[in-house]
């Protein structure tokens, strides 16, 4: 049988902006009905990638299809059948939450109950406050509630949960993951290792607009090895210390620099390694601060690929 076509079809993509080259030949596949995150640094070029799914931004090589329509010409029948949650702003200054969202709620043909979304998101707080003056986290929500009330097919959430409280952004998974059982297809953005673990179906991590590894968070954290050890030691590392431990350690495992008090061990890491890496430190004068037995993440799978940490934002405007 066929496959069904994916949700979003990206090909050979290439963005620039001047001189710099901001998405570089740029292939993924986002297929219908999965939670799809596409994590990278900062820069790495997500956000361009994702206005030009959403017909913001014009190919200016390569093709984009979305729901097997081409975001820019046929804009007017995308529009209703895609939700869109903008990184920041989205909305007119002095509006109201609720009234925006009545507002956008009645241009669409079979809109989900305003009173739910307030409800769920927790709008009701916003009350008469306009736009401008809600916190970050408020303007998060009413973004979200926005993409979500014209019942879209298909959803694009920037850095979704960004800036939002602990609370609200459990209660933002939880709405992401009730969609997806009814059958909507997300594609967001995150910085945050834990979202993507806990809510995709499917990762593709992109670094300076390169496409550098898909598959699902189980693929991608369990390829080569699932077991991590992590030193982390009391002062600076002495020169040379990757490469000497990774000597005492043999080839089976792979020893790689977070920054210069810490140390990941990739590969069979058991209590072997853990044995080896703590005889290493006292030939070597080192003193651990911590030793521990792990599970390999999504962090260190792109520490892994690309030799740097794949930082969170500053949390600007977390409450809520
Ligand atoms: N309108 C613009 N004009 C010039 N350069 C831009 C513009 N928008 C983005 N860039 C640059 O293009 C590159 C990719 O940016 P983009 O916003 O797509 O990355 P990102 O992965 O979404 O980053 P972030 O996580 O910080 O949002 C960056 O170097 C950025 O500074």
């Amino acid at each position: 049988m066929p496959s069904p076509p994916p949700a979003v079809a990206v090909d050979g993509l290439v963005m620039r902006y001047g001189d710099l080259l901001a998405v570089d030949h740029l292939d993924l596949r986002v297929e219908a009905g999965t939670i799809t995150a596409v994590l990278g640094p900062n820069g790495a070029g997500k956000t361009t990638t994702l206005e030009t799914c959403e017909g913001y931004r014009r190919p200016q090589t390569g093709t984009v299809r979305v729901l097997g329509l081409d975001p820019v010409r046929d804009r007017r029948a995308l529009l209703p059948r895609i939700g869109v949650m903008l990184q920041a702003g989205g909305a007119w200054s002095g509006v109201r939450a609720e009234e925006m969202l009545r507002h956008v709620a009645a241009l669409h043909a079979d809109p989900l109950p305003v009173g739910l979304l307030v409800e769920r998101l927790g709008l009701a707080e916003c009350g008469r406050t306009p736009f401008r003056r809600l916190s970050g986290g408020q303007q998060q929500r009413l973004g979200l509630a926005t993409a979500l009330v014209g019942r879209p097919e298909l959803l694009f959430v920037d850095e979704p949960t960004a800036g939002m409280d602990p609370a609200i952004r459990r209660t933002t998974w939880e709405l992401l993951e009730e969609l997806r059982a009814d059958g909507v297809t997300t594609v967001l953005t995150t910085h945050y290792l834990e979202e993507a673990e806990r809510l995709a179906d499917h990762v593709h991590v992109i670094d300076r607009g390169r496409l550098i590894a898909s598959g699902t968070p189980y693929e991608l954290t369990r390829a080569g090895g699932a077991t991590t050890v992590r030193l982390v030691v009391t002062k600076p590392f002495p020169p040379h210390a990757p490469a000497s431990l990774q000597t005492a350690l043999g080839p089976a495992t792979e020893v790689t620099t977070i920054n210069a008090q810490s140390l990941l061990v990739t590969g069979p890491a058991d209590a072997s390694t853990l044995a080896k890496v703590s005889a290493w430190c006292e030939q070597h004068g080192v003193l651990p601060e911590s030793l521990t037995l792990g599970q390999r993440t999504l962090e260190d799978v792109f520490l892994q690929l690309t030799g740097r940490v794949l930082t969170e934002p500053t949390p600007s405007g977390a409450a809520g």
